[in-house]
C-alpha cells in the first residue's frame, strides 16, 4: 500500500528531464504549486518555451547529466528514452523523491488524478493500476461536490483560527467545530454572522 501525503513544495528545486506531452502535464501542476522548476531537455515544446521565456521556469536546452539531479528536492524523469529514465531513476540519492514517465516503479512516488477546489484537494490514485481509472472517478466526485465549497472552507477556516484564541477546553472547541459541519453553516449570509460574533456562536453551540 502507498503512503499517500500532501507536499507543500513552494519554493523547492525541482528538475523536470523532458520537454514533451508528460512534462508539460507535470510542469504545469508544480508551477501552480510553486515550485522552482528547472526543465532539462534538448527539444521543447511550445508551453515550456513559454514558460521559460516568461521566466516562470529555467530550461537548460541540452539533454541530461548525471551531475544536473545531485541538489534537487524532485525529480522527474519524463524523457523518451527509457533507458535515460532508467539512468535518471538510478542516479538518483535514495532520499530524493523521484517519477518516472512509463515506468513509474522505477521511482519512489506516483501521481494522483487532482481536483481543486479552494483549500480542498481530493487525489485519487489506483498506485498505477490504472490512471484513466482514477480520472474518470475524480470527474465523478467533482460532478458531485456542492457550490460554495471554497468560502464554506475558508469559513471554516477562519472560525477554527478564531476559536483558537478563545480560552475554551479542548472538548469545548471541539464541539464548535463539529456544531459547523451543520448543513446550515453552508449559507453565506449565516457564515457572516457567526464571524460577526463569534462568542455568541460559541455560547449556542455549548448551550445545546
Ligand atoms: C492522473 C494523471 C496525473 C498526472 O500524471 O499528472 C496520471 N495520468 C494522467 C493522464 C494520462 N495518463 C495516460 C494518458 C493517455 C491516455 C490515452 O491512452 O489516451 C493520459 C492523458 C494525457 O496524457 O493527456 C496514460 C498512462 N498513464 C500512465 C501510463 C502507464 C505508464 O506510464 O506506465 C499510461 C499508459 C496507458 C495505461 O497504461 O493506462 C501512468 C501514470 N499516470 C498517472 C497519473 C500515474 C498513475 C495514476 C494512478 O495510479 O491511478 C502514473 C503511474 C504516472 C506517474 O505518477 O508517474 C493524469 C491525469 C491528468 C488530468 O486529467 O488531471
Ligand atoms: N504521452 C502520454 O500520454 C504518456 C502516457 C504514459 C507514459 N508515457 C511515457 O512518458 C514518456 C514521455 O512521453 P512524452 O509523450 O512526453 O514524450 P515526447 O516525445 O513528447 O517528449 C520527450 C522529451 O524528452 C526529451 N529528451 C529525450 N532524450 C533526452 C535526454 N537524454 N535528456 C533530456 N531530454 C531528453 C525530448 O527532447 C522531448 O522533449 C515516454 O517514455 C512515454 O512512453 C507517455
Amino acid at each position: 500500500m502507498c503512503y499517500p501525503i500532501t507536499l507543500e513544495i513552494k519554493g523547492r528545486k525541482v528538475i523536470v528531464i523532458g520537454g514533451g506531452k508528460v512534462a508539460v502535464r507535470k510542469i504545469r501542476s508544480l508551477l501552480a504549486a510553486g515550485a522552482s522548476i528547472t526543465v532539462i531537455t534538448d527539444q521543447a515544446s511550445e508551453p515550456v518555451k513559454k514558460w521559460a521565456e516568461a521566466g516562470q521556469i529555467t530550461w537548460n536546452q541540452r539533454l541530461w547529466r548525471k551531475k544536473d539531479t545531485g541538489k534537487a528536492f524532485l525529480i522527474v524523469a519524463a524523457t523518451n528514452n527509457p533507458k535515460i529514465n532508467r539512468e535518471i531513476a538510478e542516479n538518483a540519492d535514495a532520499n530524493q523523491l523521484v517519477n518516472v514517465a512509463g515506468q513509474p516503479e522505477l521511482g519512489n512516488f506516483y501521481l494522483p488524478a487532482v481536483l481543486h477546489r479552494g483549500r480542498l484537494t481530493i487525489a485519487v490514485s489506483t498506485g498505477g493500476a490504472s490512471p484513466l481509472f482514477s480520472v474518470r472517478l475524480r470527474d465523478k466526485i467533482a460532478d458531485r461536490l456542492d457550490d460554495g465549497i471554497e468560502d464554506y472552507l475558508d469559513f471554516l477556516s477562519r472560525l477554527r483560527e478564531g476559536l483558537k484564541k478563545k480560552s475554551l477546553s479542548q472538548s469545548e472547541r471541539a464541539a464548535c467545530l463539529r456544531k459547523l459541519l451543520d448543513p446550515m453553516y453552508r449559507d453565506g449570509l449565516r457564515q457572516q454572522s457567526v464571524l460577526a460574533d463569534v462568542d455568541a456562536f460559541i455560547r449556542q453551540s455549548l448551550a445545546e
